[in-house]
């Protein structure tokens, strides 16, 4: 039954779909909200027209009842979480139990609520709701715009091969920061480009010092102090020569620290104080010296974890990502892989002084599918030694050794099977095979027959030799 009633669209005020089959439950709420203009409401009981509604493109959130006979909010979550991404989804549940919590939320749900009706977490829920609506949609704002406009300066980023919306909307982030003086913070896995974008960070500032790298990962702390700030003549047995220190090679220019995650509790304390004062020492001096090198750190690992585990200090994390900037794995942007093969087949090739070789066409779908955790690095690295012993003219996959894949497809797959976003999973708490769907509906049929094998056979659309035999192979297996 439907009891779908219009809302009166005011164009103002936002309008949210409640789902129950029970009335009387949905009548609660509309007096609650009646006595709260937050929201107008459409109300449905019959749970097979939700999609329909959704498909108008009218609603601002929807509450879904968890349980409903027919198709309940457990098998209508996954499809409007990925069919309708930005509209917020609330589970109304009569439970107030963890598992089901836990499985609304895995699956895409915003929040949930419990029966009976609590008006005040109702309305705080709806206004979470809409609260996240306004940020998705202000962030697609965001995006359009730095998708919109072309490069301002597209030869710097000439180095990047890419054809990916996201790595373009890095590049339109890298222009927008790029006249800032505050230290930018580039993360992502290892290989996937951070020290490119660096690079591309440091030509748009217009800076006229030099782009100075210094990798941080293994440096102790007297290794670190004295790469990065140099020392007087004498301040340490070896010390005969006075060292300026890359801080002091930076000045005018960008000082690039990678893997800074990696860096000694020691050290970190030192660049804090670069950092808040833009003052230094070199090691056995006391003149105090001034840089004004921009700052950009990279690293591949996850800051979060790392301050709250205390190997990373948390105000100097607050410090290094005024800016930030997230390059994501190749694997992330497949449309770039076929790109760079090519490019780097050709550099490899020109570098040995032979023709560029051509793919096969059953490699070309490895390459694509293949996951790639070193990224870009491992690519070339792949590229480049397939080059070298490739001797036919004709890259095929015994030139890649390495390259074990996964589909991608069967990666997703497991993904959903993991989840139980499959709808036989209310019988089949793994994904079954067609022999166990087969001796299920055989046994069902027996079942409803009371084991009279023609009834079984007309339900099952099948003979009652075959049903004859299905048993004797099932009493087999037994
Ligand atoms: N989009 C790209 N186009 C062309 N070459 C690329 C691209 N991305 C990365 N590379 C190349 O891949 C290699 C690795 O890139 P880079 O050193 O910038 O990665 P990284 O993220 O800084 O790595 P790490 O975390 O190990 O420091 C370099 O040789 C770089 O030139």
């Amino acid at each position: 039954m439907t009891d779908t009633q219009k809302p009166q669209k005011n164009g103002k005020v936002p309008l949210v779909l409640f789902v129950d089959d029970n009335a009387d439950f949905l009548e609660e709420i509309r007096f609650v909200l009646l006595s709260n203009s937050i929201c107008e409401m459409v109300t449905l009981t019959d749970s097979s027209q939700v999609l329909a509604e959704l498909d108008k493109g009218i609603y601002s959130a929807i509450f879904l009842d968890w349980i409903m006979p027919g198709v309940s909010g457990a098998d209508l979550l996954p499809v409007i979480a990925q069919k309708y991404p930005t509209i917020p989804v609330i589970i109304m549940t009569g439970v107030n139990d963890i598992d089901t919590v836990v499985s609304c939320m895995k699956q895409g749900a915003m929040d949930y609520i419990t029966k009976p009706l609590d008006s005040s977490r109702l309305i705080s829920s709806i206004n979470n709701a809409f609260k996240i609506l306004e940020l998705s949609n202000q962030n697609q704002q965001l995006q359009n715009y730095l998708l919109g406009d072309p490069l301002a300066q597209p030869d710097i980023f000439k180095d990047i091969l890419t054809g990916s919306d996201k790595m373009l909307s890095i590049f339109k982030l890298v222009e927008t920061i790029a006249p800032s003086r505050y230290p930018v913070l580039i993360t992502g896995e290892t290989g996937v480009g951070k020290e490119l974008i660096a690079r591309a960070i440091h030509k748009a500032s217009g800076l006229q010092g030099s782009f100075t790298p210094l990798n941080v990962a293994g440096l102790d702390a007297h290794m670190f102090e004295d790469t990065l700030f140099g020392h007087k003549k004498g301040a340490f047995t070896g010390a005969n020569e006075l060292r300026q220190g890359l801080i002091a090679k930076a000045q005018g220019g960008t000082l690039f620290l990678d893997e800074i995650g990696d860096l000694a509790p020691e050290s970190q304390i030192k660049l804090l104080r670069l950092l808040q004062e833009n003052e230094y020492y070199r090691m056995g001096s006391d003149v105090l010296l001034k840089s004004d090198a921009r700052i950009i750190v990279a690293s591949n690992r996850d800051f979060k974890k790392l301050v709250a585990e205390g190997t990373f200090r948390e105000d100097l994390y607050h410090r290094i990502c005024y800016h930030k900037l997230h390059i994501p794995p190749l694997r992330e942007r497949r449309e770039d892989i076929m790109p760079l093969v090519n490019h780097y087949i050709n550099m490899a090739a020109k570098a040995m002084g032979k023709r560029a070789p051509r793919i096969a066409a059953e490699l070309r779908w490895l390459l694509e599918e293949y996951e790639y955790p070193g990224n870009v690095r491992e690519l070339i690295n792949k590229v480049g030694s397939a080059v070298v012993v490739n001797k036919t003219g004709l890259l095929v996959q015994s030139d890649f050794p390495d390259l074990a894949v996964r589909s991608r497809t069967m990666i997703d797959a497991g993904a959903k099977v993991a989840n139980s976003q499959f709808s036989l999973h209310v019988v089949f708490p793994t994904f079954p095979s067609m022999g166990q769907i087969e001796k299920l509906m055989f046994e069902e049929a027996l079942k409803v027959t009371g084991g009279k094998k023609g009834p079984a056979a007309d339900l099952l659309g099948v003979c009652r030799q075959t049903v004859q035999k299905k048993l004797s192979e099932l009493e087999k297996m037994n």
